[in-house]
């Protein structure tokens, strides 16, 4: 089976943020994520994670905003990335080294850069200026990513949950990274995402995966995003595709548990729900 992580700013909040590491662990995750880290010191978190023996496998670069107070500030204006923002190039670089400094400090390997949003009604041009912004602050963080030694991830989001975000699709995702060739620039690829959008899962996991451009995989039942044993897709077959495909290509990432659970009481509400993970790692 896959190697699960917990997403721990969906998974777990009934629990204070730190807090969430042990719990995560106690259900038997090896690797995390998370959204951002920037509200606390990366000590602080480098100690629960070596306290709980977890590995950080992915978080954000921040959303906008040019320090820790402006980051939280531009997620609740509803600002969801910069990598493809014109005008806000600066913020996207303060916020790439900002993520570096905490990627070394809590060991991570990948950063998710998120696109941000196009301006309202974009018009032809609009788009174009943000697709030439895209690629040259990607090329940027890249380069600087591989000078860390870290991994830059791109992910394609649906437009119902963040409308007017600039990336929709699996094949433009895959696109913008063969264009730069640079190999530490890569595709997370999120199944719940793709099905909303384009649907044909298990066919996209075999073309992708093989290419060496995905980089992580994150998972959530669709529509409603809870487990991903309710709803429409047969995750124990996708678990499967996965396993075989990457066994094929030798292919030894992560796959994000990015849900918001409705199982259970609180406080055990998240852990009640972890069934579909006992039975897929049984
Ligand atoms: O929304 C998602 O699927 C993500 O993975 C982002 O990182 C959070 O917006
Ligand atoms: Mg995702």
């Amino acid at each position: 089976m896959p190697r699960f992580a917990a997403n721990l700013s969906m998974l777990y909040t009934e629990l204070p943020f730190l807090d969430r590491f042990e719990a995560a662990a106690r259900d038997g995750f090896q690797g995390v994520e998370f959204l951002f880290p920037y509200a606390f010191a990366p000590e602080d978190i480098a100690a629960r994670l070596r306290g709980n023996g977890l590995q950080q496998v992915l978080f954000n670069a921040p959303p906008g905003g040019s320090d820790a107070a402006g980051f939280e500030a531009a997620w609740a204006a509803g600002q969801r990335g910069t990598a493809a923002v014109v005008g806000a190039e600066a913020d996207f670089r303060t916020g790439v080294q900002w993520a570096l400094r905490y990627a070394d400090a809590l060991d991570c390997p990948r950063i998710h850069c998120m696109a941000g949003l196009l301006p309202e009604a974009a018009s032809a041009d609009q788009i174009s200026a943000a697709s030439s912004v895209y690629e040259s602050n990607l090329r940027w963080a890249a380069a600087q990513a591989a000078a860390a030694g870290r991994e830059i991830l791109i992910e394609p989001i649906n437009p119902r949950d963040i409308p007017r975000f600039f990336l929709n699709r699996q094949d433009d995702a895959h696109a913008i990274v063969q264009k730069i060739g640079a190999p530490n620039l890569k595709v997370q690829f999120d199944l719940y995402h793709c099905q909303i959008v384009e649907g044909d899962v298990a066919t996209k996991i075999r073309h992708y995966l093989p290419t060496g451009r995905v980089g992580h995989f994150q998972i959530a039942g669709v529509p409603e995003r809870h487990e991903p044993d309710v709803g429409e897709l047969n995750y124990p077959y996708l678990f499967n595709v996965i396993d075989e495909v990457a066994a094929a290509c030798a292919w030894q990432g992560w796959v994000g548990c990015e849900y918001r659970p409705q199982r259970g009481a609180v406080p055990a509400g998240t852990s009640d729900g972890l069934g579909w993970l006992r039975h897929a790692t049984a």
